[in-house]
């Protein structure tokens, strides 16, 4: 199958076509470039510009009407940022992702996985979650995902479209063959500041430490980008099944099961590394939530997909992106 991937040359869009890759599929890459590096499409094929620019998307379907589907990965994604930022998020997150759909649908493609997030959840006293949980997104950036996942049901239910979301947990790790990883020099995720201190011989600054959770500290589910990639090659190859079910709209959790806290990471980071990462503890950030894992089985069981990597695999395949491409 050939697959428009937007956003195919950053972080999680460049795993995804490496992935349909090696099933033996073809990835068609849109990209600005404004984050992703230009280096993770080499040999695929490329087209830079924007996902609003209708001409360049009927250009693309016209090169290759062979597409069956569209990954949507392409989107500014940093909590903080949002908070400072939100008229920013939601051009480039929601009134950028409207108008990709009636590109997409004006040259018949009518199978979209969306990049979601599992951020637009309302934790529960445990903060495990699963799809029927209720959506109260905090900052922009979630709420803008939350806005395009309503946009795409309502298509889906006017029969303009069919759409799976991915509600993504935390993506760790890199392509374990490291063909690409995180492109960022600069990542505000917890484990790429953890990588940034340990490189440059700093403190990891913890940023809130009143949460209520066991520790204090903010809960996440990270899950390895090499398994979420895996869970969009079985999205786009179950993708009618998938959304037969819900009058073609699906929405999925993609997560591990597993809870881990900020000092829990910090801890699973020491251990990779074999001493222990300085931490320095400061208040929280604009826009931060205490967090939430995954308990839903409806993925797994929808997609016929299971995690295989654990957060110490994926701190252990990021810090060696992260040495590999400091070579570069
Ligand atoms: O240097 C840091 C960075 C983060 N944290 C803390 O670690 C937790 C996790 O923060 P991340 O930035 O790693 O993760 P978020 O869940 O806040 O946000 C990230 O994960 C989301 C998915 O839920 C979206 O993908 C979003 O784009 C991405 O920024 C937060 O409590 C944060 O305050 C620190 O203590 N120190």
């Amino acid at each position: 199958m050939k697959v428009l991937i937007t956003g195919g040359a950053g972080f999680i869009g460049s795993t995804v076509a490496s992935a349909l890759l090696d099933r033996g599929h073809v990835p068609v890459i849109l990209d600005d470039l404004s984050t992703g590096r230009e280096s993770f499409t080499a040999g695929r094929i490329f087209y830079r510009g924007d996902i609003s620019d209708g001409p360049l998307v009927d250009r693309i379907f016209a090169e290759h009407p062979e597409i069956t589907a569209t990954v949507h990965c392409a989107g500014v994604i940093v909590v903080p940022e949002s908070v400072r930022e939100p008229v920013r998020y939601y051009r480039e997150n929601l009134a950028k992702a409207v108008s990709l759909v009636g590109h997409l649908a004006r040259n018949d493609c009518r199978r979209l996985l969306f990049s979601s997030t599992a951020a637009l959840y309302q934790p529960g006293p445990d903060f495990a979650v699963d799809e029927s949980s209720p959506v109260a997104p905090v900052s922009p950036y979630a709420r803008s995902k939350a806005m395009v996942e309503t946009v795409l049901a309502d298509a889906a239910a006017a029969g303009e479209l069919s759409a799976v979301a991915l509600r993504y947990f935390n993506p760790i790790g890199a392509d374990p063959q490291f063909r690409t990883g995180l492109q960022l020099r600069d990542p505000s995720h917890a484990l790429g500041r953890m990588i940034e201190a340990w490189f440059t011989g700093g403190k990891f600054c913890l940023t809130g430490t009143e949460w209520p959770t066991r520790d204090g500290t903010a809960i996440r589910d990270y899950v390895h980008v090499w398994d979420l990639a895996e869970a969009h090659v079985a999205a786009l190859t179950r993708f009618d099944v998938v959304t037969a079910d819900g009058g073609g709209f699906a929405a999925l959790n993609v997560g591990t099961g597993t809870g881990t806290t900020v000092r829990e990471l910090v801890d699973a980071f020491s251990e990779v590394v074999g001493e222990p990462l300085p931490v320095r503890e400061t208040g929280p950030r604009p826009g931060d939530v205490a967090g939430v894992f995954n308990r839903s089985r409806r993925g797994q069981h929808v997609l016929r997909w299971q995690p295989r990597y654990t957060v110490a695999d994926g701190i252990r395949h990021a810090l060696r992106w992260r040495e590999l491409d400091a070579r570069v």
